[in-house]
């Protein structure tokens, strides 16, 4: 599905009144009359409950208008408050308040008076509370006033449904500048907003619904940038299907490079997760004399020493023997516990121009190419690039927080520049193509961040390429997966143990969950 700004979504609106002849009062009773729908999800029965409406000035009032309507007439009892002064409402709108008004109902202006304390009067009896204040129109801040009533609306103790975007939100960056409505749960219309997806303003949107407002489908394909959320129907067509006459061999073979000394987990976590995501055949191959402890401790997955320094990380001249194992090999994952010795740096550098087949890299393998990210272009096939926002700021040569600041901007920077797909890790994975696609990660908690899950997420993508995956899918498709495995270990056992052991185990349950659903 598509993400759009607010821009991208008012020109959609503007298209769909324009040139379909679909006005904006057709736009604005869809909107409201699904975010009724959505009303009668949560509140069962609609009759004799109490939905409290509160409006502002622009087109989201309009909307709460349609929903107090709808309401009205399927027998709630609805009150509607308004931010502002009722004169200040207009086009769309006020059409629809004028239609409220002459069903004989009011509206209570909290712009004049003592409207803290009606407010406070009003929610002890309410079933349900409706933000329509400020919609895709709102930027910068809430003013105090505004900010006083939301902040005992978030207090109130009831749910509270917003309505298109939660007000207070910054539809473009999913920024809060100060006070803004914490929803249970957000109705948003057309296209999901940006700002609903990304931290901190998913938290603020709680349970996320889409409502067609009838923009038709080919204007969206038309005019809407190729942003988009992953969905499970989207991985769920591109995994690859499993012939019942199918041989290991048609399901890829994987290498993975990575280890050193202290670090043989990563190794263990990166080709075992491969298999468990249904690569044919994995080996790692790792400093030779951590190769027995590697046999030891891998059974399905294989194994294979490479020159070592003598100190438990790669020997520069491991080239030869790396670029020897590829030729039998499908996809390289590298780089996950590698170290940062000198050596490290200096064979990775000098691999990856030869390397013809895919490749994933990860974690001490970018790490190498800190400062010299042009390597990447050297690489003679798709390349996956996995950063965390510290990986890719000595990538890109700026600080993790300025990579935060603007996470699609920096996974498009770095994908455009070398050519490759950028999977930027943390809250909300962000995926930048090469071909120009942009996909968020929806799956995953906070009990993910612990050591070894990026491990995980490299064998995942390895093996999905490994399976015939188009490289930036696999990499959408697998930050996907091991969003839905850390989901499931975490419903199983909290965030708070969560370890990177867990979200692996649960891979099987991942892909299973998403092939039952077909
Ligand atoms: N035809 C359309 O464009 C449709 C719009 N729809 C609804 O309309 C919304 C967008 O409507 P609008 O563009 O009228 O804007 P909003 O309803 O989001 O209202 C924003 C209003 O608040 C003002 N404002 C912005 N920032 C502010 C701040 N920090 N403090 C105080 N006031 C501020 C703006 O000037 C504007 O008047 C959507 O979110 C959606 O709910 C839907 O009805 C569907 C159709
Ligand atoms: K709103």
């Amino acid at each position: 599905m598509r993400v759009v700004t607010a821009g991208e979504m008012r020109a959609l609106d503007k298209a769909a009144i324009e040139e379909y002849g679909i006005s904006g009062l057709v736009l604005m009773e869809n909107a409201g009359h699904q975010a009724v729908q959505l009303v009668r999800d949560v509140l069962g029965e609609v009759r004799g409950k109490v939905v409290t409406i509160f409006i502002g000035k622009g087109n989201n009032g309009g909307d709460g208008l349609v929903m107090a309507r709808h309401l009205l007439n399927m027998g709630a009892e609805v009150k509607v408050l308004s931010m502002v002064n009722l004169e200040e409402i207009s086009g769309d709108a006020a059409v629809n308040l004028d239609i409220w008004r002459k069903m004989e109902q009011k509206v209570f202006s909290l712009h004049h008076g003592d409207g803290i304390n009606i407010v406070k009067l009003v929610l002890m009896n309410t079933d349900l509370i409706v933000d329509a204040i400020y919609g895709t129109g709102f930027k910068g801040a809430i003013a105090e006033k505004v900010g006083r009533v939301i902040e005992l609306l978030n207090g109130s103790g009831k749910p509270v449904l917003a309505v298109d975007i939660p007000s207070g939100l910054e539809a473009d960056t999913g920024r809060v500048n100060g006070v803004c409505i914490r929803a249970d749960y957000t109705v948003t219309f057309g296209l999901p907003k940006l700002g609903l997806m990304l931290e901190p303003g998913a938290d603020f949107t709680g349970k996320l619904t889409v409502a067609d407002i009838s923009i038709p489908a080919v204007l969206v394909e038309k005019i809407a940038p190729p942003r988009f959320i992953t969905t499970a129907e989207l991985v769920r067509e591109w995994l690859p299907s499993r012939p019942s006459l199918a041989h290991k061999g048609d399901f890829g073979r994987v290498l993975v490079v990575a280890g050193s000394r202290g670090m043989t987990g990563a190794a263990c976590l990166t080709g075992e997760s491969a298999l468990r995501a249904g690569a044919g055949l994995v080996t790692v191959a790792v400093p030779e004399t951590l190769h027995e402890i590697m046999e030891e401790k891998l059974t399905e997955v294989m194994t294979s020493p490479l020159p070592d320094t003598g100190k438990g990380s790669l020997s520069r001249g491991a080239r030869q023997r790396i670029l020897s194992l590829l030729e039998n090999t499908d996809v390289l994952a590298i780089g996950p516990g590698l170290s940062q010795a000198g050596e490290v740096v200096t064979l990775v550098r000098e691999l990856l121009p030869h390397v013809r087949i895919p490749c994933v890299l990860d974690a001490d393998a970018l790490n190498a190419l800190a400062g010299s990210g042009d390597i990447l272009r050297k690489v003679q096939a798709p390349v996956v690039i996995t950063p965390h926002p510290g990986e890719m700021g000595r990538l890109l040569g700026v600080s993790p927080k300025e990579i935060q600041k603007d996470r699609i901007a920096a996974a498009v920077q770095a994908s455009e520049k070398w050519g490759v797909t950028a999977l930027l890790k943390g809250a909300r994975t962000v995926i930048a193509a090469p071909d120009g696609a942009i996909f968020i990660n929806p799956t995953g908690n906070p009990g993910m961040a612990t050591a070894g899950s990026g491990d995980v997420l490299t064998g995942v993508v390895a093996a999905l390429i490994a399976q015939g995956m188009e490289t930036a899918r696999a990499a959408a498709a697998g930050a996907y997966i091991h969003g839905l495995a850390g989901d499931l270990a975490a419903g199983e056992k909290g965030m708070m143990g969560l370890v990177a052991g867990d979200i692996m185990s649960a891979l099987p349950a991942a892909t299973r969950e998403l092939v039952q659903k077909q």
